[in-house]
């Protein structure tokens, strides 16, 4: 399958400072695909380039096959760029902003009523769509924004830190409507410094420091470039060294010790083995009081491969 987005050799230049250096990645159709830096690690400049509101100083850009760049317009058509600004009209209501815009993109007033409505519920503002976007909260209006890059139905729809700053309730509804938007097929490239919407989210992670793509992968993938498992930790009423030979048996579990009321197990997967494990220990008459799971995550993949935290 041709990906919608194949970049390769990505690169941009300010005088001395390579922000974007030789990057390449690709993103398949219904694939989320996340960029993971801090800040200056080059997202935005690539993703600006990908879109095509900034130049590239070399590399190229294949968007379903075809070559794309500044001056494209057939691709672009097939883009749905939400920039970290907000581009809205304050003193009009949601609808009209989205109508604004539709006309903008050529949709002709049957079609850009029917999609306005489709995308107002997508991003779920629906409810408050005829009111003046000065009403709305700073995450409604980036909801609203969303809503506005969907209009022309992209293949590639690109998010710019899209949850920064927003509320919670907005987060989730923005985060809710890139799934559902997946599930359509539309591939999505996404930059975050959160790390924990990487995991959510994306199907595959681009770790990205000081213009250069260290690492990709799933999750998992990605958590298997440390040597690091997962661990669990067990608190028992009594009976804990009495547990350990019937925990090491178990299928999984690489190491298990044990003394007074805790157990450690070290695992390969701690969230499919923990029936198991605990269903173990009542066989063998042992209570199970509280568990916690402790996952590599990747923070620990960022760590290991900068030495640095992803956030200061
Ligand atoms: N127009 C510009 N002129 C000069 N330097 C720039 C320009 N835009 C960005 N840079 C620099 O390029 C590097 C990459 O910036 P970029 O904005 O792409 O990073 P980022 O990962 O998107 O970070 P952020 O999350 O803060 O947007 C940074 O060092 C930044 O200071």
């Amino acid at each position: 399958m041709m990906p919608v987005l194949e970049i390769t050799d990505l690169t941009k230049r300010y005088g001395d400072l390579l922000a974007v250096d030789h990057m390449s990645f690709a993103v398949e159709e219904g694939e989320t695909y996340g960029l993971l830096g801090p800040n200056g690690a080059g997202k935005t400049t690539t993703i600006s380039m990908v879109v095509g509101v900034l130049d590239r100083d070399g590399g190229e850009v294949l968007i379903d096959g075809l070559r794309h760049d500044v001056t494209s317009v057939k691709t672009k058509a097939l883009i749905g760029y939400v920039p970290q600004e907000l581009a809205l009209y304050p003193d009009l209501t949601a609808r009209e902003n989205l109508r604004f815009f539709g006309h903008l993109y050529g949709l002709t007033a049957r079609p850009a009523r029917m999609r306005i409505t489709e995308v107002l519920e997508l991003v779920e503002l629906h409810e408050r769509a005829d009111e003046a976007v000065t009403k709305y909260s700073g995450g409604m209006m980036r909801r609203l924004n969303i809503a506005i890059g969907l209009l022309n139905r992209p293949r590639l729809l690109v998010l710019d830190e899209p949850t920064a700053g927003v509320d919670p309730h907005s987060r989730n509804a923005i985060l809710e409507s890139v799934q559902r938007l997946a599930a359509e097929g539309v591939a999505t490239l996404y930059t975050t410094h959160y790390m924990e919407e990487a995991e959510r989210l994306c199907d595959r992670v681009g770790i990205v420091d000081a213009g250069h793509m260290l690492a990709e992968g799933t999750r998992r993938e990605l958590v298997g470039l440390l040597d690091e498992h997962d661990r669990v930790i067990l608190r028992v009423a009594d009976g804990a060294a009495r547990a350990v030979p019937t925990l090491r048996d178990l299928p999984g579990v690489l190491k298990a010790g044990g003394e007074d009321g805790d157990l450690e197990l070290i695992v390969n997967e701690a969230r499919s083995l923990l029936p198991a494990i605990i269903g173990a220990l009542g066989e063998a008459g042992v209570e199970v009081r509280s568990v916690e799971v402790r996952e590599p995550d990747l923070e620990s993949v960022f760590l290991h491969i900068t030495g640095k935290a992803l956030r200061d």
